[in-house]
């Protein structure tokens, strides 16, 4: 699908690939710098294998990712796929973490148009319950969870000073006649399902460059972007923490399949339990649960193919598709007397 303004080279490659890449999918996760990133990447790795996902992860690495940390992400079976950043105008407010700036890099996940459809995961996501039938949702929009404004980070937005949040519009409602219509749904970037596609790619980088940022960097700013075509997917497929503890009445741990360690503290390879909340059961009980998916030798990737080629191929496609039963992996993320 070409447009007037590209390039015939360009041209060429879009219509090219649009072709050879039906029906191929992928799981893309984003990975920048030399901290400890990686050990997350591993884990959602070994995560996506343990639930019999079909598809493979890619990951985007920028340049700043050191050459050991890729070699252990290949070994544990991911595709390293090296991206550029994209460098936003500059911020003169500044955002909510300053290295959110890195994330702006995200973007280039469009241009992998080698993948029909991706679904992007951050590194601080585990997959818990198999996710692959999200591939099969209608094409042309972008799916992603509704975030929650109620944590401090929200502190500088309208929402919280007012003590509204989409995720429990009834407790405070939008007050219209003064700040006029509500904001419209709004996601979380941590996990975002679409078409990766050179033509909207191409104008993301062109709109960046004219779009001021603000407090929740790509984040907003895709979510400015993709206003008409996001549909909101339940909590179920990327569970944002303080959901635990600012909206438990709409969390059943039972029917989450994705877990976000987003929250202050909760990353498990850096878990600290002074931080608030980080005392709770239930996240103990989460990032218990993560650990044992990363220290599971079974999982790594050399010896889950081994065992997993020892199977008759047939059955190894057919669980490769498998979804997991509702009743199977959801119970066991539910804390026994949480
Ligand atoms: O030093 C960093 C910071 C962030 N990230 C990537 O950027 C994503 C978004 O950052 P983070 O998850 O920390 O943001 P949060 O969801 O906690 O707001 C991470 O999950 C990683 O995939 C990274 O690789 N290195
Ligand atoms: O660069 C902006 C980031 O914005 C989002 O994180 C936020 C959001 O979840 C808030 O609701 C929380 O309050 C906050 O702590 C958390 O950092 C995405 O998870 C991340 O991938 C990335 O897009
Ligand atoms: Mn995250």
């Amino acid at each position: 699908m070409a447009t007037g303004n590209m390039t015939l080279e360009k041209k060429i490659k879009a219509d090219v690939t649009m072709n050879a890449n039906v029906g191929k999918r992928a799981y893309v996760t984003f990975l920048a710098g030399n901290k400890d990133y990686w050990m997350g990447v591993v884990g959602l790795a070994k995560g996506l294998r343990k639930v019999k996902s079909a598809y493979p992860l890619v990951v985007a690495c920028l340049p700043d990712v050191p050459e050991e940390h890729r070699q252990i992400l290949v070994a544990q079976g991911c595709i390293i796929r090296e991206i550029v950043p994209v460098v936003p105008p500059e911020n003169k407010t500044g955002y909510s973490m300053a290295y959110f700036v890195l994330n702006y890099s995200k973007l280039r996940i469009w241009e992998f148009v080698e993948y029909e459809k991706v679904m992007y995961l951050d590194g601080d996501i585990q997959v818990f319950g198999n996710i692959d039938h999200l591939f099969d949702t209608p094409s042309g929009y972008l799916y992603a969870v509704k975030d929650c404004f109620c944590e401090i980070s929200w502190c500088n937005t309208t929402q919280y000073k007012i003590g509204y949040c989409q995720q429990s519009p009834e407790k405070v409602t939008w007050p219209v006649e003064t700040l006029g219509s509500p904001p419209p749904a709004y996601f979380n970037a941590g996990m975002l399902l679409f078409e990766p596609n050179l033509v909207v790619y191409e104008d993301l980088l062109r709109v960046v460059q004219i779009t001021t940022p603000t407090y929740f960097a790509e984040q907003d700013f895709l979510n400015m972007y993709f206003r008409d075509t996001y549909k909101p997917i339940p909590s179920t497929y990327n569970l944002v923490l303080a959901m635990l503890w600012r909206h438990p009445e709409h969390v059943d741990l039972n029917q989450i399949r994705v877990v976000h360690y987003c929250a202050n503290g909760s990353k498990p390879w850096k878990y600290d339990e002074t931080e608030e909340h980080m005392e709770r059961e239930d996240i103990k009980m989460l990032v218990k649960k993560w650990w044992e998916i990363y220290e599971d030798p079974s999982l790594d990737y050399k010896n889950f193919m081994e065992t997993e080629s020892k199977l008759n191929p047939i059955t190894t496609a057919v669980l490769a598709t498998k979804e997991s039963d509702d009743g199977d992996v959801l119970t066991s993320l539910a804390p026994s007397a949480a």
